[in-house]
């Protein structure tokens, strides 16, 4: 009998950030590991037109609850969705619902947060630190809860190479910022903001770091505990491989590479590639929310939840596998074939991203202005090299996290557990997995048909002869006036052909 379900079961369990990829993926395996769990709250806004029902329908219908409708199928009673936006005070909830979570929740996992690298510091502040200094105050007075865990980011630290589970001090006081917040217009944030950042890459790892402070100083006499996952990718094994749904992180680097826009990247290809499956963090999760809930450390403890140390995998063997992926199972409406590679210098990134990236789209949307389309290309390969340039940082350098805490995690789990939850994350087998993620992005993100592959080669195969043949005119034309103009050039023409 595996302790980890047992523990959830007639549990009331409260769940920010429900609707983004991770907060899907915890629901999935705690309803599917615990169905006799008593209730999931989960705080949603209405977005896009969508109401808060309409949203929980459309997840618990989803592809990836497809086990869950099996195991657990009065799936829907157990999901209790309740309005709330968390940059409001005291999250916009109702006296009601409050007073239920309240008195209710047993165990609160806290995964909401803006993960957007460039969101204006003032509301990523808001989310990322005032929104957990409230969910903390909201906790305090919550007599039945057992355990508080904060999804942090393993890159909440990325100032430093060598990074331990203990939380890091930012030169600035987060309640400061808190305050001035409301006072500071804009202009002044703007002004203020790379000072505040230092030596952070971006105000989401910047404001991370800051939350986590507001972990620490507002724990109280709170159970809580952090977990830090690094680049968080596809399901490994759960429950079923290679799901995702975002264009986050490498998910839209392997889009646009399958597509055949991205042709060069900078990237270092020994840097480690730290990515960690995305079931994998959340087994790692409802251990931490088990074992802290039990054993009740004496401190906060903090687990990382990273490859790097344990299975390395670099990006060169992640590109190569990436791409070597799409010759089995090529992408549709390819723009060009897909193949890219990894520039070094600054002068060759340069050149690849006029010769590589901006003239193929300038060509394209030409012949779309010429027949009568409208141009999308040249901004779509904008969007693409902006996004490229914020993800730079991570894919250049190497950071060693240690994992003390996550391997004594690991040793405390009984056999049936270290099955049920396993996030051992040695046994990942790198080329298995990548070639399930490529597969995952095809179906689960892109929702392209398997039975589409023929054509999606074909395709490939006539985009590879227009190559040719642009390739062919384009060299003839150049050696016609080339020459015209140079004797030299005539001469070795005439020795060719004599
Ligand atoms: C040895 C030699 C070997 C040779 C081999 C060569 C191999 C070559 C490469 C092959 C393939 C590559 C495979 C692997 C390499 C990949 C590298 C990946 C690096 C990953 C690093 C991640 C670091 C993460 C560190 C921290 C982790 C975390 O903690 S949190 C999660 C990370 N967060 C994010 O990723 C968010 C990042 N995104 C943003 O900040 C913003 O979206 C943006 C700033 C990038 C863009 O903002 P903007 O306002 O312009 O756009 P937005 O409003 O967001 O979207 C507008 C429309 O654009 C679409 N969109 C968004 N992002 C993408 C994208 N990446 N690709 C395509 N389209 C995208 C979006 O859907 C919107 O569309 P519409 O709704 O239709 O308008
Ligand atoms: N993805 C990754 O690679 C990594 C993620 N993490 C951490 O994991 C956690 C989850 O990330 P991930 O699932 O990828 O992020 P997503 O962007 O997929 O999800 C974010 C969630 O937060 C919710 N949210 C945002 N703003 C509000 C608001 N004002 N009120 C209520 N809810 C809000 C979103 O709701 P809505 O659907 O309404 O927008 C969504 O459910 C974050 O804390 C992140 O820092 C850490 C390392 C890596």
């Amino acid at each position: 009998m595996s302790m980890i379900a047992a523990f959830y079961g007639g549990k009331s369990i409260l769940i920010t950030g429900a609707t983004g990829f991770l907060g899907k993926v915890l629901i999935e395996k705690l309803c599917r590991t615990s169905p006799d769990l008593k209730v999931i709250y989960i705080l949603v806004r209405p977005k896009a037109g969508h109401t808060l029902q309409q949203r929980v329908s459309q997840i618990i219908n989803s592809k990836l609850f497809e086990k869950v409708r099996e195991v657990c199928p009065n799936v829907h009673e157990k999901i209790r969705a309740i309005s709330a936006d968390l940059n409001q005070n005291d999250f916009a909830i109702s006296k009601e619902d409050m007073q239920e979570l309240l008195s209710c929740t047993n165990i609160i996992f806290h995964c909401a947060a803006t993960v957007r690298f460039d969101d204006h510091l003032r509301h990523a502040v808001q989310l990322n630190v005032t929104a957990t200094q409230q969910l903390l105050f909201m906790a305090s007075q919550m007599p039945k809860l057992e355990a508080f865990i904060h999804i942090s980011t393993a890159f909440s630290n990325c100032n430093l190479k060598h990074i331990d589970e203990v939380i890091y001090p930012c030169s600035v006081e987060p309640k400061k910022i808190i305050d001035s917040m409301e006072w500071w217009d804009d202009a002044i944030v703007d002004e203020i903001a790379p000072k505040l950042m230092g030596d952070w890459p971006n105000t989401y790892t910047y404001t991370k770091a800051l939350g986590e402070m507001v972990v620490q100083q507002e724990s109280g006499n709170l159970n809580i505990a952090i977990i830090r996952p690094s680049i968080v990718g596809a399901t490994w094994q759960e429950p079923f491989p290679g799901w995702v749904d975002n264009l986050n992180g490498p998910n839209g680097m392997i889009v646009a590479a399958g597509r055949g826009f991205l042709r060069a990247i900078r990237a270092s290809p020994l840097a480690v590639a730290d990515l960690i499956p995305v079931d994998t963090v959340i087994n790692l999760t409802l251990a931490v929310g088990w074992y802290t809930a039990v054993h009740r450390p004496k401190s906060t403890l903090i687990y990382h939840c990273t490859s790097g140390n344990l299975n390395p995998c670099n990006w060169g063997k992640m590109g190569c596998q990436v791409l070597s992926t799409f010759e089995k199972i090529p992408f549709e409406k390819a723009f060009r074939r897909p193949h890219a590679d990894f520039t070094a210098n600054t002068i060759t990134v340069h050149y690849r991203n006029a010769v590589s990236h901006r003239a193929p789209a300038m060509i394209y949307d030409i012949y779309l202005w010429l027949t009568g389309r409208k141009p999308r290309m040249t901004k779509l390969m904008n969007r693409l090299l902006r996004t490229i340039s914020m993800l730079e940082y991570f894919i250049n350098r190497s950071w060693e996290w240690s994992t003390y805490n996550t391997e004594m995690l690991m040793s405390e789990l009984s056999p049936e557990d270290q099955r049920i939850f396993n996030f051992d994350v040695r046994q990942l087998n790198w080329l298995e997995y990548i070639e399930n993620y490529v597969l995952g992005v095809k179906k689960y993100l892109l929702k392209e048909d398997m039975a589409g592959i023929p054509e999606a080669k074909q395709h490939l195969r006539r985009l590879q002869n227009i190559y040719y043949l642009f390739n062919t005119v384009f060299f003839l034309i150049a050696w016609r006036l080339l020459i015209a103009r140079s004797q030299i050039a005539r001469n070795v023409w005439f020795f060719i052909m004599w």
